[in-house]
């Protein structure tokens, strides 16, 4: 048995000198360094926290890769093949900031998830509603749209996270019963549509903190947590991380 995977998500926060310090405070946390937490940091500042996270047990993360798989005349691009090579272990792929800011649909996102397995990665798929979408009851057909996306590495290795637009970033969190009824809708929907085995993960993400995160990791459809804010300090995070050290 596993316990529940926390991935932070630095997003684009960081420098040189303070993720120095941010890492080696979570290395020196053994609620941290352990199996089963990762950091996702922008792509710039990866090779570094691979080095510092190199023979620890905490996962090296990207927050995206390029939907172009192959190497070539794609300018700006990181290439999943690239992500893999420097070890990164997760690529988040279709965070709402990426959906909103980048146009990201879901031919792009399927381009991307073939290129994260085909790399040997697993990727983590994020999906959530906005607050206008749950107040007009959309949540299972927008979830329903954004899972399948999945179709295009049907019973491959891959992690969902569900993330609701307006708790992110927010200090709003979802009730507990909203995110058990939306972990199950997916996991329902995934074990019936898109060859996952019963050991699914589905993360929730959205303002999770040191003060939530007992009620929200308890829940037996959580099998984790996509941390965005709290993963910036060591002592929240690591009051996450754990949290997280339940068997699922
Ligand atoms: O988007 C998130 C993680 O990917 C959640 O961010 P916050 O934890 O800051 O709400």
């Amino acid at each position: 048995m596993d316990s529940k995977l926390v991935i932070g998500n630095w997003k684009m926060n960081g420098r040189t000198a303070a993720n120095q310090a941010l890492v080696a405070g979570m290395l020196a946390d053994a609620d941290i360094n352990r199996a089963g937490v990762g950091i996702a940091a922008p792509d710039i500042y990866l090779s570094q926290l691979a080095t510092m996270l190199q023979g620890s047990q905490i996962a090296v993360a990207a927050q995206d890769a390029s939907r172009f798989a192959a190497d070539g005349a794609f300018t700006g691009e990181t290439s999943a093949a690239m992500l893999a090579d420097i070890g990164c272990r997760y690529v988040l792929v279709g965070h709402s900031e990426r959906r909103q800011y980048f146009a990201e649909d879901n031919a792009a996102l399927s381009a991307k998830l073939q290129a994260v397995v085909a790399a040997g990665m697993v990727p983590v798929l994020c999906v959530g509603e906005t607050l206008a979408q749950r107040e007009a009851g959309q949540v299972e057909a927008v979830i329903g749209q954004q899972l399948e996306a999945l179709a295009a590495i049907n019973g491959q290795h891959y992690v969902v996270a569900y993330e609701p637009v307006w708790a992110i970033g927010t200090g709003k969190v979802a009730t507990i019963e909203q995110i058990d009824e939306v972990h199950k809708q997916i996991r329902a929907v995934v074990l019936q549509c898109y060859g996952a085995s019963d050991s699914i993960r589905v993360l929730y993400g959205g303002s999770v903190k040191a003060d939530n995160a007992d009620a929200i990791l308890s829940l037996a459809s959580v099998g984790g947590a996509l941390v965005g804010g709290a993963s910036l300090e060591v002592n929240g995070f690591g009051k996450i991380c754990q949290a997280a050290k339940k068997l699922i």
